[in-house]
This record gives structure tokens, sequence and C-alpha cells, in this order.
């Protein structure tokens, strides 16, 4: 099941169209490329429709955002919704400004999300809970599996709130993933590349549930591969990229771990 998602997307190498930030923009792209997808960053209003339309998946990211990028977010966001192409928003640093809450939030309004990816500061003071967070760091302990069946159901959408354990619910369905290395949070874009691969897993998978889970677990194993290679941040981030490209499939399908919990139940 699992490795049929992978090997698909390498198959199929979806086109990812991405409107990121300007810190994140060669790492997300050789991220996709090393999964097996086709990276493209598109931001002009001029053709951001277009692009949106040809894409297998559409990525907004407002790490840095401007008024001019929000309002072509929307356009993607729109045009996407009209041609079936799945959407992720990665809500980077909502919490930190009014700026950055207020267009995540009206981005949610005017476009049909797939999926919103973010940590959990980000999806707290998304769904309007005034949590503390330092730029585009989450700090200290939330309950991330009631604050994400909370999101999912305000929002109407799917959440993955990441952190040292990740959950992605529809408000209904919760699974909890456990794979990840402390070194991803010393990489800058490891969440933006994340949300990323999860749109190229949503090209080739419809239940998003099952895409989200599994690019989440095959990226937190892959990162746990890598930190086996290297214990520093800038060595790691190259060999997670070989990972990405190179995981042992046999691996990945002994360390993955998803585990389902319901809704309602305070334990998985
Ligand atoms: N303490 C941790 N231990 C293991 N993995 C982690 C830890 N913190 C974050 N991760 C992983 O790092 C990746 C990026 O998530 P996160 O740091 O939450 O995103 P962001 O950079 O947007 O804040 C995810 O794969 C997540 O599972
Ligand atoms: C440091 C920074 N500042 C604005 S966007 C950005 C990158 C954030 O990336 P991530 O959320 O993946 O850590
Ligand atoms: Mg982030």
């Amino acid at each position: 099941m699992k490795l049929t998602q992978i090997q698909l997307l390498q198959e199929k190498q979806p086109l990812i169209h991405n409107i990121t930030n300007q810190v994140v923009m060669n790492f997300t792209a050789n991220g996709l490329y090393a999964i097996g997808a086709s990276p493209v960053m598109a931001h002009a209003k001029e053709e951001v429709e277009e692009m949106a339309q040809i894409a297998d998946a559409v990525v907004l990211n407002i790490g840095t955002l401007t008024q001019d990028q929000v309002d072509a977010m929307i356009l993607a966001g729109k045009s996407a919704n009209k041609a079936g192409v799945p959407v992720v928003l990665d809500p980077v640093g909502v919490g930190a400004t009014t700026f950055r809450t207020s267009s995540a939030l009206r981005i949610l309004d005017e476009v049909d999300v797939t999926i919103i990816r973010g940590n959990a500061g980000e999806v707290a003071n998304l769904a309007g809970m005034e949590v503390k967070v330092k730029g585009v760091d989450v700090t200290g302990d939330l309950q991330n599996e009631n604050l994400a069946t909370l999101a999912a159901k305000k929002f109407n959408t799917n959440i993955a709130i990441t952190g040292e354990v990740d959950v992605v619910t529809n408000g209904l369905s919760r699974y909890r993933i456990t794979n990840g290395h402390p070194l991803l949070t010393k990489v800058t874009g490891t969440g933006c590349l994340l949300s990323a691969v999860i749109g190229a897993f949503l090209a080739v998978e419809k239940d998003v549930l099952t895409a989200a889970t599994t690019a989440i677990s095959y990226y937190g194993v892959a990162a746990e591969e890598a930190a086996q290679q290297s214990n520093l941040p800038g060595s790691f981030q190259i060999n997670f990229l070989d990972q990405l490209n190179h995981l042992n499939m046999e691996a990945f399908e002994r360390k993955s771990r998803i585990s389902m919990g319901t809704f309602g139940s305070e334990h998985f």
C-alpha cells in the first residue's frame, strides 16, 4: 500500500505548483525532485491561474507573504478548485503578526483547501486561540490531538499538525505519526518542504488522510535514516535529501509508525 504510493509518485512525477516563501524555495524544489515529483515556483498574478490548472497539486505557503502574493494565492487556489486540483495551505507564522493571521483566514475563506499543515502554534492561532509563537517556531506544549480536531471542524477540512508527534485528522478519524528526528528543527524549511511533499502524495492518492499520513511517515523515517549518518544540521540536510530520494523500502516498512485513534477518545 505505502510502497505503491511512493512508486506511483516516482512513476507519475506529479507537477507541484508552489507559491512559497523566499527562504525555502530552493530546498523545496530539491526535496520535491528527491521524492520523484516535479516542482515549479510561480508567483505572479498574471500566471498563477494557468499554472494551477495544469498542476497535480498546489501548495500555498505564506512564509514571506506580501499583499500581492496573498492575492495571487487566492487566484491560484480558486483556479485549482475549479480544476479539481488539491490545495495545501502552510500557515507559516500565523499568530506572530495580525497580517499573517488575517491573510491565512482570508485564503481559507475564499479557497477550498484540501489540507492545512502547520505546527501547533500556527494551527492554534488559526483556530482563534491566542497562543504565543516565536516567529515561525512553536513555543510551549499544546494538546495537538484535540487542537487538530477542533481546527478540522472549524475549517471543515483536513489538518496535519506536526512536531515531535504528528497528528492528522478530518475531525472524525485521527492518526498519530511518531517518526521524525529533532535535527529536522535545526534545518529551515523542513516544515515547508513537508507541506509540499504532502501535496505530491495527494497527487497520487485521493484519500487525503492516507496521503498525508504516508507522506509524513515517509518523511520522518527518511530523517531518522539521515540522522544515523550525520548528527549536525549541515550534513544532515544533505543526507536527508538523499534519503528522501533513496529511502530503503524495507526500512520504511519496518520503521513507519502510524497509529489510528477515534474522535472523542483521549487516547490512541
Ligand atoms: N522534536 C521533534 N522530533 C522529531 N521530529 C520532529 C520534531 N519536531 C519536528 N519534527 C518533524 O519535523 C518536520 C517539520 O515539522 P515542524 O518542525 O513541526 O514544522 P515547522 O518547521 O513548520 O514548524 C516534521 O516532519 C515533524 O514530524
Ligand atoms: C525562517 C522563515 N522566515 C520566514 S519563512 C521561514 C521558513 C520557515 O520554514 P519552516 O516553517 O519549514 O521551518
Ligand atoms: Mg513552518
